[in-house]
């Protein structure tokens, strides 16, 4: 295999070390990670958005002055997505920039409703991810698996309409692993969606929230409690609350933490403001991840750099990262054996050049 093997020419900076280390990615958005040139090829197609067919326009069209603008943005990016063959285009194409970036193993989060409620057939929806993530297995060996997510501020008739799609046998896709909940958290509590995680869970679903991304911590035990959170997307106000720290660290509730997100969002004035180091100090399992990268214009390979320096890790510190990401996702035994076993070859091979 090609791919464990380091070019003898290749910098020796921890950027080039990132760049060929394997990863896993647990925490990404569908359509939260469409490349400029897929956005501006979509935007093109459909000339009635308002949303730039430039790719250099899109950069500050991408420049959001609070939460709820960046998820105003993201919906008018929704929008633009109409067909099955929409989905299939921007399925294929984001596990084609994972691949780039060595990234053998992604969950990425989909919101079904926001596609059907759009009236993409729910049956032709399914096929085009499962399409996209078969050819995505075979073209570029990168696995990829779903989490479903409810958009939350859409209410109940949301929570239902994203439970039936991903409890369904016959239409539950069969690279879905997980039950998620996204969108604003301020004036959406978590306790309400407890049915429909129950009803997930029962289907065999793992649970993974986000939670306390732009609410306090009180969120994040919601989402422990009620929603029975196996891992926590973000996780950021948890900093606020030494007990939780310590009840996530206990329990080895990983948290996905994505840095540059949470600046571009405004969850978090600045990266050194980050609470990043005090998770690890507290023992906390954290794994980094991308969001919506084009959005955040960031890339996982970037949110590695920005942990590196924000918790002062060298190589083997990175790789460490990487396979906490690993361990924390919902690969099987073997397949998480086989990839860590490939970071530990590639970080050794790098450190004996
Ligand atoms: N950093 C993030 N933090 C949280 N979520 C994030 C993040 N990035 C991306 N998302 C995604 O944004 C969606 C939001 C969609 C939403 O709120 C909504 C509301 C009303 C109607 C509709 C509709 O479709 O008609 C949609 C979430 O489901 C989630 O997958
Ligand atoms: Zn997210």
């Amino acid at each position: 295999m090609t791919q464990h093997l380091v070019d003898p020419r290749a910098p020796r900076d921890l950027t080039a070390f990132v760049a060929g280390l394997p990863k896993a990615e647990l925490h990404v958005h569908h359509v939260g990670s469409a490349s400029p040139r897929i956005v501006s090829e979509l935007a093109a197609r459909h000339p009635d958005s308002r949303v730039p067919t430039d790719p250099a326009a899109l950069v500050d069209y991408f420049s959001f002055t609070d939460f709820a603008h960046f998820i105003e943005v993201y919906l008018s990016v929704v929008d633009l997505i109409r067909t099955p063959e929409d989905v299939r285009l921007l399925t294929f194409e984001v596990a084609r920039d994972l691949a780039r970036q060595q990234v053998r193993y992604a969950e990425l989060t989909i919101t079904p409703f926001s596609s059907t409620r759009r009236g993409i057939d729910e049956r032709a929806f399914m096929d085009a991810i499962e399409d996209a993530r078969k050819a995505a297995e075979a073209d570029f060996g990168t696995v990829l698996r779903w989490c479903f997510d409810i958009p939350g501020e859409a209410g109940l008739e949301a929570a239902e309409e994203t439970t039936r799609l991903a409890t369904d046998d016959r239409l539950r896709p069969e690279g879905l692993v997980s039950f998620g909940l996204g969108g604003p958290e301020v004036g959406v509590p978590r306790p309400q969606f407890k049915p429909y995680f129950d009803r997930a869970i029962a289907a065999g679903l793992h649970s993974v929230p986000h939670a306390g991304e732009t609410t306090g911590p009180q969120t994040v035990w919601d989402a422990l409690t009620h929603l029975r959170a196996e891992r926590i997307g973000h996780g950021t106000s948890s900093a606020q609350d030494p007990k939780l720290l310590a009840h996530l660290a206990e329990h080895r509730i990983p948290l996905e933490v994505c840095p540059t997100s949470n600046i571009a969002t405004r969850a978090v004035r600045t990266l050194d403001e980050h609470p990043i180091k005090e998770f690890a100090e507290a023992g906390v399992v954290v794994t980094i991840n991308s969001d919506d990268p084009p959005m955040f214009g960031t890339d996982l390979d970037n949110e590695y750099a920005v942990a590196a320096r924000l918790l002062d890790l060298d190589e083997r510190g990175l790789a460490d990262l990487a396979k906490n990401a690993v361990e924390a996702s919902f690969l099987d035994a073997a397949g998480k054996a086989r990839i860590k076993e490939e970071i530990d070859t590639y970080t050794a091979a790098w450190l004996d050049r």
